[in-house]
């Protein structure tokens, strides 16, 4: 579709939110208060810690290590979760499962606000429902994008890739970094965890904006209806994207934007994020870095990846096609070099519980969908042929196998958009360990590397 004329982006700007970011919770304390309570027992905890154990090894490293991506390498600290195996994610040691149980729901939805999760995140609590409902209230107020911003979106040709668009507007963001803008005015060390809370605030809060604006201008017809302050945020953002009165969709982005936020720290898109804001560059930089990451075919855009699969496959064998017809396309993939989309981790061993989530989501919301079936044949040949072309390491499905197919169900098909959403996403878990990694001093990441020859070299002589 064309880029969206002058006319019409006028009248979008006029509808920003007049309001501003602030206390909206009256009783309680607010995310930073309490962050500001939490932050001096931390620093001490962390003091202890490297006091008693800074010495001790943490296990070998061998030369493959270097070789083979840093699997199992123990080389950072990450707060917000913890990933096993087996098990799959913990979010300060809540399986997802426990997070849609106990966390804070909006009025009449089943599935936990992306709100709630963040606060976790960040402090290891979980928020009351007023809190929750402060946070809702400061993103909306904080949610318009400057104008130069969205000029840059509607410059980009519609062929940009989304999740090329979405870097371009995180990085442009920094124009308006209260850390950087601290940074310069001399600012001390030990605050500089306050102007990197305001900026990774001002970060997600804006994410919906630029997301939709995306959405619109590529696949739209460039308006924008305005952010809603007595909205939650996926509410908002399904607003944005047009689909705010269907209120499953609102409830899946929900659970979409909890179960995608964190995935410890050793992922591209986190890692990158982390290695980023070790040089200081401010959130917006570093979650900038983070997108492009993300964006590649073995991370986030599995998820893009996985549709055209499905799609290619539905017209190479056709809509209903038998168990063996699809176990030959499944090999053909496999045959041509290429991976099978979705399937497989760097790290877990067992289903991703964040497609047992979604799997879960679709027998309540939508049993009888003929995409979510097809995702559901597919789990049962796949791993059975990843095991025996006797490759992978894990040849279950991770989160990516399942998100297109809920997304589908809602009307939003447009694949190349997917990534985009898992990147609001993201950005609560990189943002979350940006504040602590300021909070507590983090030094810049500089690891070592070595050479082939300098490796030769070490073992020269040793068996
Ligand atoms: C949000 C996320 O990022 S989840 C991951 C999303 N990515 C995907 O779904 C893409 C498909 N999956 C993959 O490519 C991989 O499983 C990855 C990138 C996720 C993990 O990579 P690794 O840790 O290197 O996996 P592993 O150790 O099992 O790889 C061993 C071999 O199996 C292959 N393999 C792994 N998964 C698959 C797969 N789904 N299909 C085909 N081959 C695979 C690898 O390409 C590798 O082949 P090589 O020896 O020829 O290089
Ligand atoms: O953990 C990983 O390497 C990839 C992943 O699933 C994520 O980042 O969500």
């Amino acid at each position: 579709m064309a880029a969206p004329a002058r006319s019409i982006l006028r009248a979008s700007r006029s509808a920003r939110v007049a309001f501003a970011p602030g206390r909206f919770s009256s009783s309680q304390p607010t995310l930073k208060e309490r962050l500001a309570q939490l932050i001096p027992a931390e620093i001490e905890n962390v003091k202890a810690i490297r006091a008693e154990h800074g010495k001790k090894a943490f296990g070998p490293v061998v030369v493959d290590q270097l070789y083979g991506g840093m699997r199992g390498l123990p080389a950072l600290i990450w707060e917000g979760s913890v990933l096993d195996a087996e098990e799959g994610i913990r979010f300060r040691g809540k399986t997802i499962p426990e997070c849609q149980e106990l966390l804070p729901r909006a009025p009449g939805g089943a599935e936990p606000l992306p709100e709630a999760l963040f606060w976790l995140l960040l402090t290891g609590e979980i928020p009351t429902q007023e809190q929750v409902t402060g946070l809702s209230k400061d993103w909306a107020a904080r949610s318009a994008i400057p104008e130069f911003v969205e000029e840059i979106l509607d410059r980009c040709p519609p062929t940009l890739h989304p999740m090329s668009q979405f870097s371009l507007a995180v990085t442009a963001l920094n124009h308006n970094s209260a850390f950087a803008k601290a940074y310069q005015d001399g600012v001390s060390k030990k605050e500089y965890w306050g102007p990197t809370f305001e900026d990774s605030m001002d970060l997600i809060a804006k994410l919906p904006n630029i997301a939709g604006r995306i959405y619109r201008n590529v696949f739209g017809d460039g308006k924008l209806p305005a952010i809603d302050p007595d909205k939650d945020y996926s509410h908002n953002l399904a607003t944005l994207l047009g689909f705010g009165d269907n209120a499953g969709f609102v409830e899946l982005l929900r659970l979409y934007i909890t179960i995608h936020s964190d995935h410890e720290g050793g992922n591209v898109s986190a890692h990158t994020g982390k290695l980023v804001g070790s040089a200081l560059s401010d959130p917006f930089l570093a979650f900038a870095a983070s997108l492009n990451g993300l964006a590649g075919p073995l991370h986030g855009l599995a998820n893009q990846e996985v549709l055209l699969w499905l799609r290619k496959m539905q017209s190479k064998i056709g809509e209903n096609a038998s168990d063996e017809a699809v176990k030959e396309y499944v090999w053909s993939t496999l045959k041509g070099g290429q991976v099978v989309p979705g399937y497989g981790h760097a790290v877990l061993r067992k289903t991703d519980p964040r497609y047992t989530a979604q799997r879960e989501f679709a027998l309540k919301h939508l049993p009888d969908d003929p995409l979510f079936k097809l995702v559901g044949q597919i789990y049962n040949i796949v791993p059975d042929i990843l095991l025996e072309a006797g490759k992978a390491k894990n040849p279950w499905p991770n989160v990516d196998a399942h998100s297109g197919a809920l997304l589908t169900h809602y009307g939003l098909t447009q694949m190349q958009f997917y990534t985009v959403l898992f990147g609001v996403s993201r950005a609560f878990g990189v943002a979350a360990q940006l504040i602590w990694d300021r909070a507590l001093g983090a030094p810049l990441e500089r690891p070592k590397s070595y050479s082939s020859s300098a490796i030769q070299k070490i073992f020269q002589g040793r068996t």
